[in-house]
């Protein structure tokens, strides 16, 4: 949300989506409904590119006869990790890294970039939980962006992060007015 309040032109694009695809009565529409809206697909990837939860990289053990990572030899039973942080901001794969800007998921190359894209690890110790928290972030966004004219009470409000086990994002003072 801090991310769409301080680009409303992305906000505003994504409105106009999500006002086409609610019914007239509808408050919360189904995540059957909302999945399939590209433009908030790509909000919700951008921001899970740019605010990584996790802050550090999560340690993975080479096997022990060694691994080769990147096209270097790595022995075995060495540490290794790759923090989202650092894949998610390389310019060569992610152009203009620190921008918001969903687009990057719509264009046709998007799939090409997808082995960097690890906002839930991968493997098989990545994330079991990831399809719920698309469904919740789709249909939360939606609702309240539909419901709401959300305002940073500060334009240039900066969000503080403070680096745990996950990621602790402070305060979010937003304005919220009920729309007509
Ligand atoms: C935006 C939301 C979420 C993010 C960014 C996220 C991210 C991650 C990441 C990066 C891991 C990998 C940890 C590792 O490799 O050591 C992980 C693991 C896990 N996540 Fe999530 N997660 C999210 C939401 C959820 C939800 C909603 C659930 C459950 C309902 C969940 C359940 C789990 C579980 C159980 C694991 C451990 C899997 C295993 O070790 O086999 N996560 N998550």
């Amino acid at each position: 949300m801090h991310h769409l309040l301080r680009n409303p032109e992305k906000l505003a694009k994504l409105r106009e989506e999500i006002d086409a695809s609610f019914g007239p009565d509808e408050i919360i529409a189904s995540f059957t409904k909302v999945r399939h809206l590209p433009y908030l697909k790509a909000c919700v990837d951008e921001n899970l590119r740019l605010t990584r939860s996790i802050p550090y990289g999560l340690p993975r053990k080479t096997p022990p006869d060694g691994t080769s990572v990147m096209d270097r030899w790595v022995a075995g039973s060495v540490t290794v990790s790759l923090p989202a942080y650092v894949a998610h901001r390389d310019a060569e794969i992610f152009p203009a890294p620190e921008d918001f800007r969903p687009e990057r998921w719509l264009e046709e190359k998007a799939k090409d970039v997808l082995p960097y894209y690890i906002p839930f690890s991968t493997g098989s110790r990545g994330c079991i939980g990831r399809n719920i928290a698309y469904l919740e972030l789709h249909v939360l966004t939606a609702a309240l962006i539909k419901r709401y004219d959300l305002q940073l009470e500060d334009e240039k409000f900066e969000l503080e992060r403070e680096d745990g086990h996950l990621l602790w994002t402070g305060p979010l003072p937003i304005m919220f007015q009920k729309r007509p």
